[in-house]
């Protein structure tokens, strides 16, 4: 297993968060998390990966205790985090340049790699204008690129194809899948549950902080889409019931 979690709980206030959570994913694996808006899987991401103190459980990353050893576990791990600040008065060029000198790339490495990554998500051409001035999908991009810049075993990425076009969103599939070939794995939470079934091998459903299925693709989905099984799990479609007065038009 590259991540181990076990017994994951975050509180804010009176607000259950995350309740209690284990995950294991294997080496090579592309993993979905899926679950409704406020289901905790920012929540869970985020102390997956170090940004935030669970209260309960732990996380081991390889052989890390991402708690107990941060520097060691965030040398295997590679994150794209839910609205990450970015260093935007840099341009593209420069912030992969800063992150991958950050992960100890000397500076020739650096810089070709960054070439490397902007040819295979389509951001050349961009990477001389500041951050600032990027598009939600731009940002994303560069944002997977920083992720992978040092060539880390386990990348975590909260909706990383957000507002990003399909044919980079392809690019970044084909990316991430000749990655977990070669060994690499991948967390990454959606809502585009078409998405999650074409790139995901294996899935876990959080619903209200408690992970309702996980395992296997074929196994969660039990016979039907992702997309019925999860409406299934989050307690079925809302009625538009008493929005009547919608049709009545204001003119
Ligand atoms: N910093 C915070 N302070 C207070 N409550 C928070 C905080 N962060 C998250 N929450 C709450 O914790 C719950 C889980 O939020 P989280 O962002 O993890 O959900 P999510 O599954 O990522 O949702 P979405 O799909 O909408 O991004 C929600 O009820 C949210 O309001």
């Amino acid at each position: 297993m590259v991540l181990e979690v076990t017994g994951l709980r975050k509180r804010f206030g009176r607000t259950v968060a995350v309740d209690g959570i284990d995950l294991a994913v294997r080496k090579g694996a592309i993993f979905g998390f899926v679950g409704p808006n406020g289901a905790g899987k920012t929540t869970t991401l985020s102390m997956i990966t170090g940004l935030l103190r669970p209260d309960a459980g732990s996380v081991v990353v390889g052989e890390a205790d991402v708690w107990r050893s941060p520097d060691a576990a965030k040398r295997v791990l590679g994150v794209l985090p839910d609205r990450m600040r970015l260093f935007d008065r840099l341009t593209g060029a420069q912030m992969l340049y800063y992150c991958g000198v950050l992960h100890g790339l000397d500076r020739t490495t650096a810089r070709s790699r960054s070439e490397d990554l902007s040819r295979a998500l389509a951001l050349e051409g961009s990477l001389d204008r500041p951050v600032a001035d990027y598009s939600i999908g731009m940002i994303k991009k560069v944002s997977l690129a920083a992720a992978l810049i040092h060539s880390p075993r386990l990348l975590v990425l909260d909706e990383p194809f957000e507002g990003v076009d399909p044919v980079s969103t392809a690019h970044a599939i084909d990316l991430l899948r000749s990655y977990a070939r070669a060994g690499g794995t991948v967390v990454l939470s959606s809502h585009n549950m078409d998405l999650v079934e074409r790139v995901c091998d294996s899935v876990a459903v959080i619903v209200g902080g408690s992970i309702l299925a996980s395992g296997t693709l074929e196994k969660v989905r039990d016979g039907s889409t992702l997309e019925e099984r999860f409406v299934e799990l989050a307690g079925g479609r809302s009625a538009v019931e008493g929005l009547e007065w919608l049709t009545t038009f204001s003119d």
